[in-house]
This record gives structure tokens, C-alpha cells and sequence, in this order.
């Protein structure tokens, strides 16, 4: 895709194809590069605001779906959506109830930047490992997780903790990620789980 999505032209196409947020192409992209999502997956969004992962989820998979932002989702017809503090223990319990077998977790979220760069780097590795935390207790043996990240301080670390957990793990950039950003994604799939919890065995 290369040059084509410079901010204007991509911010173009995403109001023309309906989107909430230019983002919707990322997980196209990785979808469509990683077959992340399956017909019948349940799939929870961490950071999910204002919601272009979840429309393009909607189109993916027949499942549930749940969306959760510190920010209010406008609401979508079949997705679940829960505003609040994902790494908070009050929300982590309400989105498991909500959503007690899931095959697939998604995060694309990012704390507000403050442009120190150290700072930064250890907010977004702290939230990164509280999604991977959360998507442990979420995700059914076999299943799937994306997440972004920033390439920095302590992201190998974090990339070894999720190689321990899944037993395939990948980084990569999406096509339409910004050039010059130290953005990425860790696609992580088929989650080791825990054998002995009956919960998370898969039901296929
Ligand atoms: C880049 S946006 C997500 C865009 C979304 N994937 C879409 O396509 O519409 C990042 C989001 O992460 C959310 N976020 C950051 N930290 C969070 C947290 N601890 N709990 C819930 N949401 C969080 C922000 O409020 C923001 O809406």
C-alpha cells in the first residue's frame, strides 16, 4: 500500500467505506495476512473506542463481540460494549461474565500520549502487559490474540512473555501504519492455556 495512505487519502476512504476510524484497514490487514478470525468466534476489544475494530469484527464473525473503552462506544447492533478501566478489577469482572468463552482477544488501545518519550514507552508496556494479563483469563485454549504495541524499552520482554502463553507469536507492522511510527502488532495464536481448566478447552 506504501504511499496511498497518506493521512488525507486514507482518512478519505474510511469515511466512504463508513468507518468510525481510519484503524478499521490495520486489522483488515492483519486479518486478512494472519486469518485471525474465524465464522463462529467470540471476540473481545480492549480499547475499542470509537469503534472501526468492532464494525469490521461485525462483518468477520457471526459471534459475540464485546467491546470495552474508558470512553463511550456509540452503540452497534449485536456488540456488547462496556465503558471503563479495562486493567481495573471491577471491569476485568464484568467483561468476564459478559463474555465467558472467548476465541479471540483484540487490543488496539493506547494510553494518552504525553510526548516524553520514556514515560510513554513505560505506560503503553504496563498497559500491554495488563491486556496479556487479562486475555489469559479471557481466552480459550487454541485461541487468538492481537495486540498493539511500540517497539522501545522492555518490548522485547514483553514479546517473550507472550511467546511463555501462545505457541505461535509474531510482530509485525501493518500496511497502514504510519511510516516513521514504532507502532506494531504482536499476533499471537493458539493459546496454550491451562489443560487442566475444563472452561478453556476448545469446543470444536
Ligand atoms: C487507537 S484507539 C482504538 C481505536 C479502535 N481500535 C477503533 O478502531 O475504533 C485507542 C483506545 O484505547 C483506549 N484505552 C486506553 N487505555 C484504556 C484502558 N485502560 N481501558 C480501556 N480503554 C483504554 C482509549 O480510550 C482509546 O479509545
Amino acid at each position: 500500500m506504501g504511499s496511498q495512505w497518506t493521512k488525507d487519502k486514507i482518512y478519505k476512504k474510511s469515511v466512504r467505506d463508513g468507518y468510525r476510524a481510519r484503524s478499521a484497514y490495520k486489522l483488515i490487514d492483519i486479518n486478512e495476512r494472519f486469518n485471525i478470525i474465524r465464522r463462529s468466534d467470540n471476540v473481545v476489544d480492549l480499547g475499542a473506542a470509537p469503534g472501526s475494530w468492532l464494525q469490521v469484527l461485525r462483518t468477520m464473525t457471526d459471534g459475540q463481540l464485546l467491546g470495552v473503552d474508558l470512553n463511550p462506544i456509540v452503540p452497534m447492533e449485536n456488540v456488547i460494549t462496556v465503558t471503563g478501566d479495562f486493567t481495573a478489577p471491577d471491569i476485568q469482572q464484568k467483561i468476564l461474565e459478559l463474555m465467558p468463552l472467548v476465541n479471540v482477544v483484540v487490543c488496539d488501545a493506547s494510553p494518552h500520549l504525553s510526548g516524553a518519550k520514556a514515560y510513554d514507552q513505560a505506560r503503553i508496556m504496563a498497559l500491554n502487559e495488563e491486556a496479556l494479563r487479562l486475555t489469559e483469563k479471557l481466552l480459550k485454549q487454541g485461541g487468538n490474540f492481537v495486540m498493539k504495541s511500540f517497539q522501545g524499552v522492555d518490548f522485547n520482554e514483553l514479546v517473550d512473555l507472550v511467546k511463555e502463553r501462545f505457541y505461535s507469536v509474531k510482530v509485525i507492522r501493518s500496511t497502514a501504519t504510519r511510516r516513521g511510527s514504532t507502532e506494531c502488532y504482536i499476533i499471537a495464536k493458539n493459546f496454550i492455556g491451562d489443560a487442566d481448566d475444563d472452561r478453556k478447552q476448545t469446543t470444536e
